[in-house]
């Protein structure tokens, strides 16, 4: 643990589970980044640690920029449990803005914007020339995202897209959302940390952590300091985004870092039971 913040929060994480909020973003932390977004499935034991954990803390809650309906498909494994068998598991998806609960899912009307972004991304994508080769559009239903991971430039191409890309986002009405190789085009209104707030106050957490891997998680790193009880802020560490992890208690290494925290959290709270 880097800082004596992170560990007063791990320390009253395990001596009282049962006022922890475990928070957990989806791409990066639960699943490994690849390049195809369909094929981000999550790490094959992170469902069981979940799962074990479920058992101890408030709640267990994933934030992420994906429609929960994507997080629960990715979220199954080949052969152990899977994401949506994580008793009373809360699903926060397109940064806040859709919730699912209980197989209930509720979500306010699309961004009506989004079709001018659907009508003219594409021009706007062809006319980099061949530094649009490998782009991709992700149209997520409420939100629309463009990755450059497939790109012989990723992060040039990224940078190239980010203006037109901006303009085209205020005439839609819609904000951007920078991430690992990816701009994202949204709704207003909402980001991760006001999630993780509404979170807190809704189960009276007296402790919460967060394990993020992106730009979008700094939000929710910010309601953890913000909280006015012990925290930790957990990156799930890349070499992608330095900032994340410049402001986290504890960095760990990707996704099969993220399970074995998880994984030891479960151990420090049952040796204490016995
Ligand atoms: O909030 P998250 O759960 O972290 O979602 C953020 C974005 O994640 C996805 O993109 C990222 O993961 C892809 C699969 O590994 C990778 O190909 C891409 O480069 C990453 O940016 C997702 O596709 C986006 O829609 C999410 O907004």
């Amino acid at each position: 643990m880097r800082t004596d913040r992170g560990a007063a929060g791990m320390a009253m994480i395990v001596s009282e589970p049962a006022g922890a909020v475990i928070a957990l973003d989806f791409d990066g932390t639960l699943s490994p980044i690849v390049a195809d977004p369909s094929a981000a499935w999550i790490h094959p034991a992170a469902p069981a640690a979940l799962i074990r954990l479920a058992e101890h803390v408030a709640r267990i809650v994933v934030i992420t920029g994906r429609p929960p309906s994507t997080a629960i498909a990715l979220g199954d494994t080949p052969d152990g449990p899977d994401l949506i068998d994580v008793p009373g598991l809360l699903i926060l998806g397109h940064y806040g803005l859709e919730r699912w609960e209980g197989g209930q899912l509720s979500a306010p009307p699309a961004p009506a914007g989004l079709d001018l972004v659907r009508n003219e991304l594409p021009a706007l994508i062809a006319a980099l020339g061949p530094a649009a080769d490998g782009v991709k559009i992700e149209d997520k239903g409420r939100a629309v995202a463009v990755h450059t991971r497939n790109c012989a430039d990723p992060d040039g191409t990224l940078e190239a897209l980010r203006e037109p890309v901006a303009l085209l986002a205020g005439r839609a009405e819609l904000v951007v959302e920078p991430g690992r190789k990816v701009l994202e085009l949204r709704g207003p209104g909402m980001d991760k940390g006001r999630a993780l707030r509404e979170v807190l106050a809704e189960v009276s957490a007296r402790s919460v952590m967060f394990i993020g891997d992106d730009l979008g998680d700094l939000a929710a790193f910010a309601a953890v300091i913000e909280a006015d009880i012990p925290g930790v802020r957990v990156c799930s560490g890349s070499a992608e985004v330095a900032e994340l992890a410049e402001s986290a208690d504890v960095v760990v290494d990707g996704p099969p870092g993220v399970v074995a925290l998880l994984e030891a959290l479960h151990k420090s709270m049952t040796s204490r039971d016995q």
